[in-house]
C-alpha cells in the first residue's frame, strides 16, 4: 500500500527574466493506492499529475507532506533505505525510443538489473538468463527473437514491452504509467493499456495511470479509483465508475462533457458543463481554484477554499448515487454546491 498526505510542491522561478511567478504544482494532495489496485489521476495539462507521479516514484522532491510505503514513512528513512523503498515503484518511461540505451542489446539491458538482484538475493548467475526470458514472455514477446537485438531493430510496440519488462526486473509493487508525457501512437497505447491490465491481474502489481483522457482512465481503472486534479488540488475522487457516472464537481463535469459523441448512436449529455473561460495559471489563488471558470460560482466560492468532503446521501440533484460497496473508497468532492449532472453522452433514442 502506498499513500501520501498533504503533498505540496512549488517550482521556484527565481531569476526568471520573463518575470514568471512560482508555480504551485501541488497544494496538499492526499492519496492512497492499495496493493494490487488501479488508480488513475486525470486532469488537463499543468494540473500537477506528472509531478505527483514523479514524487510517488521517488524521482522528485516535495516541500511538505509524507509518503508512506507499506507502513513506513519515507521521511523516517536514511537516503539509501528510502531509495530501496522507492524501488518498489517503477515509472514506465512511455517514450520507447529514448527509454532504452541504443548501444545495448535487450539481453544486456535486462541483464544489468537482474545480475544486481541475483547478487543481492544470493541467486545463481544462471537465474539471470532464465528470469530475462521469463519476463519477456510475460510481456508477450518471444525472448529468442529479441534478446540479441538492439532497440533500433525492434518495432515501437516491442520496445515498449521491453521497457515494461525492464521495470519488472526489480519485482515492483507498483507501475506508474504517465501517458501525458508519452508520444506513442494510438494502437501502441491500447496494447500498453491492455498489457498493464493483464500484469495487474496476473502479478497483483498495482497500477497508477496518469492521463488527460477520461476514457483511458475508465478503461484501466474500471474496478479502481479515479482522482481528478485541478491546479494542484484533488477536486473529486472515488470509484472510477461512481465518479464517471455521477460526477458532482463542475470541473469533473466539464471534462466528461468534452467526451466526443458517437454520431448517430449517441447524443450529448443533457446537462453538459462548459467552463466560462479558458484555464489561466494567473487566476486568483484564493477561494475555489475553479471558481473563475465555473458557471455555477457564488460569492462563497471566490472567498473560501472548499476541502474534500464526502458526497452526501440521499442523492443531490436529480440523479441517484451508486450504492457504495463496504470498504470501498468513498466518493468525495471539493465543491460548495455539489449537484449530480447528466453530462456524459447518452444513447440516441
Ligand atoms: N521543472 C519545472 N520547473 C518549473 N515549473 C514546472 C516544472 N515542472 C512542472 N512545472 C509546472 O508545474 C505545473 C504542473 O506540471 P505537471 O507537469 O506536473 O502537470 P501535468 O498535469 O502533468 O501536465 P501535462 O499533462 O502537460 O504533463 C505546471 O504549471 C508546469 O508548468
Amino acid at each position: 500500500m502506498i499513500s501520501g498526505t498533504g503533498i505540496t510542491k512549488t517550482y521556484r522561478q527565481r531569476g526568471n527574466v520573463l518575470g514568471g511567478r512560482d508555480v504551485r504544482a501541488l497544494r496538499g494532495v492526499d492519496f492512497s493506492i492499495p496493493k494490487g489496485g488501479a488508480v488513475s489521476f486525470i486532469g488537463e495539462s499543468g494540473c500537477g499529475k506528472t509531478t505527483l507521479g514523479r514524487i510517488i516514484a521517488g524521482l522528485e522532491t516535495y516541500e511538505s507532506g509524507e509518503i508512506v510505503i507499506d507502513g513506513t514513512p519515507m521521511s523516517s528513512l536514511r537516503p539509501k533505505r528510502r531509495e530501496a523503498e522507492f524501488r518498489k515503484i517503477q515509472l514506465i518511461h512511455q517514450d520507447p525510443y529514448s527509454a532504452l540505451n541504443p548501444t545495448r542489446t535487450i539481453h544486456q539491458t535486462l541483464e544489468a538489473p537482474l545480475a544486481l538482484r541475483a547478487r543481492r538475493t544470493g541467486r545463481p548467475s544462471s537465474w539471470v538468463d532464465d528470469r530475462a526470458e521469463e519476463l519477456l514472455s510475460l510481456v508477450g514477446i518471444d525472448p529468442g527473437y529479441v534478446l540479441g537485438r538492439y532497440p533500433h531493430q525492434l518495432s515501437g510496440g516491442m520496445r515498449q514491452r521491453v521497457v515494461i519488462a525492464r521495470a519488472l526486473t526489480v519485482d515492483p509493487e507498483m507501475l506508474v504509467a504517465d501517458e501525458s508525457v508519452s508520444m506513442i501512437d494510438v494502437s501502441m497505447r491500447l496494447s500498453v493499456l491492455a498489457l498493464l491490465k493483464d500484469l495487474r491481474e496476473r502479478l497483483g502489481v498495482s497500477v497508477l495511470f496518469i492521463t488527460h483522457d477520461i476514457a483511458t482512465a475508465r478503461y484501466i481503472g474500471d474496478e479502481g479509483e479515479l482522482y481528478v486534479l485541478y491546479r494542484g488540488q484533488v477536486v473529486e475522487r472515488g470509484l472510477t465508475e461512481s465518479v464517471i457516472s455521477g460526477p458532482v464537481h463542475p470541473y469533473t463535469q466539464s471534462l466528461l462533457s468534452a467526451i466526443p459523441v458517437l454520431h448517430g448512436l449517441e447524443r450529448p449529455g443533457r446537462e453538459r458543463v462548459v467552463p466560462t473561460e479558458a484555464l489561466d495559471e494567473r487566476h486568483a489563488d484564493s477561494g475555489c481554484l475553479f471558481a473563475r471558470r465555473c458557471p455555477f460560482r457564488t460569492e462563497r466560492c471566490t472567498a473560501e477554499l472548499p476541502e474534500l468532503m464526502r458526497v452526501e446521501e440521499p442523492p443531490i440533484g436529480g440523479l441517484a448515487p451508486l450504492p457504495e460497496a463496504p470498504g470501498a473508497a468513498p466518493h468525495e468532492h471539493a465543491c460548495f454546491h455539489p449537484v449530480r449532472r447528466s453530462v456524459i453522452p447518452e444513447e440516441a433514442a
